[in-house]
């Protein structure tokens, strides 16, 4: 695939065949300035510079096609292949002419691969994560399922923020595809488990679980929750671990787990009464209370609502200039921020799962997950 690191081939700094002496000078003058970039022109840019230069010194491709796997090799022999017999003159001229328009777009501060290009990363089914403006966006991505939470979510989920944490961007976003933000935990996650298994799938539940809260709670810079339509479960309890909640006035906050039969998780045990208060916290976390949009801004769980006709433009216009802040600045205020915090949040999480793992064997647990199924009960 194209987006594979590609490097400029030393070999384009060491041309010996002397030929055509006016373009060859420019040439050869092209690949000294083409050192002198101070920004990488990215992968698209690289792979074209490198086409034109095998074209100019050996002419048409002529090495054999590398397998399908072999990603590097295979974009570059299909970028050299796609010039055809275009002659080793007009290849040194259009080489030296990307040359010079990249040296002329990096003087005047504008290179290629600085415009607001949105790049996806791959490797995930369930969740899409991009990278725009300096913003990680991790989006849920089952929207006939209502972005429900499945395993394989949670797994990719862990990669992302794993990987967001670490990547050049200045924030990450966490958002839902389609109407719903999530209705959390996809409650097949519990279906089809033999009764001599049930031990394990609570076991492994409570693991991943544990894993997958402990990603927020490490997580290095600012994280945003954009909350577009209607929350429940432990997308609602996550929302204390996010640095800011951005919310669709159509979106709704939901934590039913005594109706299922279930106990908090998410650090939100510990979190909600410190946000919220007791009195409030116990509300949502034992008796189900379900909070429009404008009551969690009021409870202080939300930070700001917005009209759902212009929450997308508004929201994104807003997180693209606090992205353009200093990025180490951010993170290093965050974490002072929850730095105190941290270890307490690692013994909630680690107690809230041990809680559900006994949980999750419960007969209350079983019949409500038994009624969702025979279409007995819905949120
Ligand atoms: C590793 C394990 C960690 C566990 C961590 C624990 C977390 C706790 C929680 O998150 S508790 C919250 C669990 N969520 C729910 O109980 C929600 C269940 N879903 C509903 O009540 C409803 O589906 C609804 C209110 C979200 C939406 O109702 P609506 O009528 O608008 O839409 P449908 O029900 O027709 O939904 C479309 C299809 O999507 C399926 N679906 C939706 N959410 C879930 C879910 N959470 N789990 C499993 N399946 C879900 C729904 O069943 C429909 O499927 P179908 O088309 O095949 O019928």
């Amino acid at each position: 695939r194209q987006t594979q690191a590609v490097c400029i081939p030393a070999v384009h700094l060491h041309m010996t065949t002397a030929t055509m002496q006016v373009s060859q000078k420019d040439f050869e003058k092209a690949q000294e300035q083409l050192k002198l970039l101070k920004k990488d022109p990215g992968n698209e840019t690289k792979l074209k510079l490198y086409a034109l230069f095998k074209q100019a010194t050996e002419g048409p491709c002529n090495s054999p096609k590398p397998g399908m796997l072999d990603f590097v090799k295979k974009a570059k022999w299909d970028a050299w292949n796609s010039l055809g017999n275009l002659s080793q003159d007009n290849a040194r001229q259009k080489y030296t002419e990307l040359v010079s328009s990249l040296i002329s777009a990096e003087s005047a501060g504008q290179t290629k691969d600085a415009s607001p290009k949105e790049s996806r990363h791959g490797g995930y089914e369930t969740i899409i994560v991009s990278t725009e403006n300096n913003i990680t966006k991790i989006m849920f991505n089952r929207p006939e399922r209502k972005n429900a939470i499945n395993h394989q979510m949670y797994r990719e989920i862990i990669k992302a923020l794993h990987e967001a944490g670490k990547d050049d961007s200045t924030i990450a976003v966490i958002t839902g595809n389609g109407e719903y933000y999530t209705s959390g935990n996809d409650l097949n996650n519990f279906a089809n488990v033999k009764p001599n298994e049930m031990e394990k799938m609570a076991k492994d539940g409570a693991e991943l679980l544990k894993e997958f809260v402990s990603s927020f709670i490490d997580f290095p810079k600012p994280l945003i929750a954009v909350v577009n339509g209607p929350a429940i479960g432990i997308s609602v309890t996550l929302l204390g671990l996010c640095d800011i909640v951005y919310a669709s006035d159509r979106a709704t906050f939901h934590t039913p787990f005594s109706q299922l039969g279930q106990s908090p998780e998410g650090c939100s045990s510990y979190l909600f009464p410190k946000i919220m208060g007791l009195a409030k916290a116990n509300e949502m976390l034992l008796f189900n209370k379900k909070l429009t949009a404008a009551q969690a801004y009021a409870w202080g769980l939300v930070t700001e609502v917005f009209p759902d006709g212009t929450f997308q433009k508004e929201v994104w216009e807003r997180l693209k200039a606090y992205a353009s802040l200093p990025k180490n600045s951010l993170a290093v205020s965050k974490q002072l921020l929850r730095s105190m915090e941290k270890e307490k949040l690692h013994a909630v999480n680690s107690k809230e799962c041990e809680v559900l793992k006994e949980r999750w064997l419960s007969d209350e647990c079983l019949n409500a997950i038994v009624s969702f199924f025979q279409r007995k009960s819905k949120l």
